[in-house]
């Protein structure tokens, strides 16, 4: 672990990060101007292995791509591209710029090797400068790609997982394409908000002619836990959320059920991963004016503590048999969490890691606002599609929600090192 103070002691050693550069003073300065590729080079020290502070960073390269169990950030900034170029060759170019891009970002260094202000006056900087002087603040990219990149333009169709299939239109949706889909996302996450925002902005730059943004959502009070290091944050809705998510501790699940195998169909995306975002609106100002005890029966759990009803702790397990005085289950047979259920479900789990938004108001006086959710999974066709259909019929919280977006992206194993790229398996 490095702590800041060793993070410090670091850079002065010889690395040069966004804080680096502006510790350096005038003598430090000159020599970074004078010397963009002695920067580069030094960018190929290791990164440490975990992040101990909300500063520090997370290492980039890996088996599984970081973003997925990293103990959820706070802030997310995700967005969809839709490719416009035609040539495989640029997109594969393009990919390449990226993860480079991506292995300085995620450590804290500017997006270019000349920055936001050593390249030539003439020319438009490699960085667009807001994160000068920001530390690494734990930002994670992660990167998928949407069924629609499988089709002719690039000869990837016979590359397509099964797993990738369209999801099926789930009853009471109310899905807007032009915020749905997408050939390529990009997750960013991070402890402060300009940095995972410059990260997607250096990407969409660098992508300029290649790539166009399609969509883009801002999250922040991440709604999961996804180690149980973590203490259980509260969605809009003021419950505690991710009490039962899949953690990163719970290594057996972890590998069953979270990391896709060549076994699975698809050679390419061994160690990698399924995502699924759905942007859920949340119609708050009725849920305001709902009972206490009503919102509690729609979720099973009680809003002070996180506990199953009936029980008194967050952790104590869920007990769908156990009944009242009145001979009536504590939890009721259509609450959120028996219809989510892995029990009910095949053993199914999901890795939850989804964010609140507040885009606003919607001009009418009502908050535009809800939780943009986040799943990882081994395959969809036996995690996502299930659960979400059983809600979809049955959850009492349908009332007061409505899904607006909808999203699924294969997320590509873990880039080994600088001379990988992302999604080199499936282009190779
Ligand atoms: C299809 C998957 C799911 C969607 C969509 C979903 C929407 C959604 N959930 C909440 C709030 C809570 N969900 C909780 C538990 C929970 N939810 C899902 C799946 C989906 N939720 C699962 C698999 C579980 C775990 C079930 C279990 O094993 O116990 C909880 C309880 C706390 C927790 O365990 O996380 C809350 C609260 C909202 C508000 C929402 C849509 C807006
Ligand atoms: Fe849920």
């Amino acid at each position: 672990m490095t702590s800041p103070d060793t993070q410090g002691a670091t850079e002065s050693a010889g690395r040069v990060s966004r804080r680096g550069l502006f510790g350096l003073g005038a003598a430090g300065a000159a020599v970074v101007g004078a010397g963009v590729v002695a920067a580069n080079t030094l960018f190929d020290e290791p990164p440490v292995a975990h992040a101990s502070s909300t500063s520090d960073p997370f290492p980039f390269y890996g088996e599984h791509q970081a973003g997925i169990v990293t103990p959820a950030q706070d802030r997310l900034h995700f967005v969809a591209f839709d490719v416009t170029t035609s040539e495989k060759a640029e997109l594969v170019d393009l990919l390449q710029e990226w993860t480079a891009a991506a292995a300085r970002l995620t450590q804290g260094r500017e997006a270019g090797a000349f920055g936001a202000v050593g390249g030539a006056a003439e020319a438009a900087p490699d960085d667009t400068g807001e994160a000068l002087g920001l530390p690494a603040s734990g930002l994670t990219l992660t990167i998928g790609f949407g069924a629609s990149l499988f089709d002719e333009r690039f000869g990837l169709a016979g590359k397509r997982p099964a797993a990738l299939a369209a999801l099926p239109k789930f009853p009471g949706e109310q899905l807007i394409p032009e915020i749905s889909g997408g050939d390529i996302c990009v997750q960013a996450c991070a402890h402060d908000p300009q940095v995972a925002v410059h990260a997607i902005r250096n990407l969409a730059r660098i992508g300029f002619g290649k790539v166009s943004v399609r969509w883009s959502q801002l999250g922040f009070g991440r709604t999961s836990s996804t180690s149980r290091a973590q203490a259980t944050p509260r969605n809009l809705m003021g419950f505690k959320d991710g009490t039962n998510n899949m953690k990163l501790e719970d290594a057996d699940l972890v590998r069953e059920q979270l990391w896709a195998t060549a076994q699975d169909g698809s050679a390419w995306m061994a160690g990698g991963s399924y995502l699924v975002t759905r942007k859920i609106r949340m119609m708050v100002e009725t849920w305001d004016r709902t009972s206490l005890a009503e919102q509690e029966q729609i979720f099973g759990r009680n809003k002070g503590e996180g506990a199953p009803l009936g029980k008194k702790a967050e952790f104590d397990l869920l007990d769908f048999a156990a009944k009242g005085a009145d001979g009536q289950p504590h939890i009721k047979d259509d609450a959120h969490v028996r219809l989510a259920h892995p029990s009910f479900h095949g053993n199914a789990h999901l890795l939850r890691r989804g964010y609140n938004f507040v885009d606003g108001s919607d001009g009418l006086g009502r908050l535009d606002a809800g939780l943009f959710f986040i799943a990882y999974q081994r395959d969809p066709r036996k995690q996502f599609v299930p659960v979400q259909l059983s809600l979809a019929k049955s959850d009492p919280l349908n009332e007061y929600i409505k899904h607006v977006s909808s999203g699924l992206f294969a997320c590509p194993p873990g880039v080994r090192d600088a001379g990988d790229y992302w999604g080199r398996p499936l282009f190779e």
